[in-house]
């Protein structure tokens, strides 16, 4: 077995995206008429089977049901040690996240999130009250966004796993990630970059409290504890930007959008394959809080790289042409109180996919690596 695994393509050689381009040429040579379409950079389009509007390459698919609104449908699965570190003092926050993090996905195709299916592995030494935790951090959520659990499958698994399916309805016609054109800006609701912050304070209190010293032992010298705990809690309880998304939609002009899941770099990668434009990035106008910027300072770390390849802050960065923006900008202020920044710019696919650093730091354009996260890389 071992030595078969060894023979073959390494999962890092073609990274996850690759990997799931891959899964679905495999598929389509199984079954040519049965597979999902969609903008994946190397996967050729093929005719989706009846209904399929939209399949693999977006934050969720569309479907169009007979007689009805397009319907929305995302998958997202939490590992233990992968995307969490168990602990008992955070199920119910963990609960929360697992379903944020899908309605966040629907809120980026402009829908609305309806339908839950829950799957869950759980280790064979946990306890009813664990588990019974995790739900009602959920159903928290789910209340919250009118979100109603519809199903889901329970099995044994050495690590504590969550999956959930969630089906939504598009308001109007669902934005996806390729209608960006040449000159279109780019923008982003919030702040970027402090979940991967938060996660930074969660990594090194853990390992502090592993070499026996207390978690404010490790930061009290660093950050004050208001901002250790804002930026605890936009890694441990995200909040999708359901009502961001609908303000967009209602404003219309919104080309193409997606949520920033694995870090604004790949993602601004992805709004420029699926369009086959370039981009110019503005180091200087990426919206980073001032507790990021405070902790970067005091660790020795690079803000930009938090908010450019650390993922998960689930804010919603999209593209409009210039002409929306100020009444875009406006709106969503208005109806959400969310700030609404311009970041760059869609170019064309020649001029390549640019980051301009701000003049401080010598204003040069340099390529823009796709450094978000990615499970095997
Ligand atoms: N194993 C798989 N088989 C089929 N399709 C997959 C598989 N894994 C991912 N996909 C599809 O690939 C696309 C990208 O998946 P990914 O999980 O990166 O979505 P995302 O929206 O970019 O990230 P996130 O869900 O974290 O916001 C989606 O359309 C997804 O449905
Ligand atoms: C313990 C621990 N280590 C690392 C991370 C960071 N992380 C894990 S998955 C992911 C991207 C989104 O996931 P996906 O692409 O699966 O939706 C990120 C940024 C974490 N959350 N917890
Ligand atoms: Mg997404």
């Amino acid at each position: 077995m071992d030595e078969k695994r060894q023979a073959g393509t390494s999962l890092a050689s073609v990274g996850e995206f690759g990997l799931i381009g891959r899964l679905a040429q495999a598929w389509q040579g199984a079954a040519p008429c049965g597979i999902a379409h969609g903008n994946l950079g190397g996967l050729s389009p093929v005719i989706p089977p009846e209904g399929l509007r939209l399949g693999i390459g977006d934050d969720a698919a569309v479907i169009d049901v007979p007689g009805g609104k397009p319907l929305l449908v995302t998958t997202d699965m939490l590992v233990e040690g992968v995307h969490f570190l168990w602990s008992p003092e955070r199920r119910r926050l963990l609960g929360r996240k697992a379903l944020a993090v899908n309605i966040s996905d629907i809120a980026a195709m402009g829908g609305v999130p309806a339908w839950a299916f829950l799957s869950i592995g759980v280790p064979a030494g946990a306890n009813v009250e664990e588990v019974e935790e995790l739900y009602a951090g959920m159903g928290e959520m789910a209340a919250r966004f009118g979100v109603a659990l519809a199903g889901g499958d329970t099995v044994r698994s050495d690590k504590w796993v969550i999956n959930v399916t969630l089906l939504g309805l598009a308001t109007k016609a669902p934005i996806g990630r390729s209608g960006g054109r040449p000159g279109d800006l780019i923008l982003v609701t919030g702040t970027v970059g402090d979940s991967a912050a938060g996660l930074h304070l969660l990594l090194s209190e853990e390992s502090m409290m592993a070499a026996g010293k207390g978690a404010s032992e490790s930061n009290e010298a660093h950050i004050s504890e208001a901002d250790r705990q804002a930026l605890l809690l936009r890694h441990l309880d995200p909040t999708p930007r359901v009502a961001e998304a609908m303000a967009l939609v209602v404003h219309g002009g919104v080309t193409a959008m997606m949520d920033v899941s694995d870090g604004v770099s790949s993602e601004v990668h992805h709004l420029c394959r699926n369009a086959g434009c370039g981009a110019r990035i503005d180091l200087a106008n990426l919206p980073i809080s001032p507790a990021a910027r405070r902790l970067a300072r005091r660790e020795g770390r690079e803000v930009f790289a938090w908010a450019l390849s650390g993922g998960e802050d689930y804010e919603l960065i999209f593209t409009a042409p210039e002409e929306r923006v100020p009444g875009l900008i406006d709106h969503v202020r208005r109806e959400t109180g969310t700030d609404v920044t311009v970041i760059g710019r869609l170019t064309d696919g020649a001029a390549g996919i640019m980051a301009v650093y701000p003049a401080e730091k010598g204003g040069e354009a340099v390529p823009l690596a796709a450094k978000g996260y990615n499970h095997f890389r």
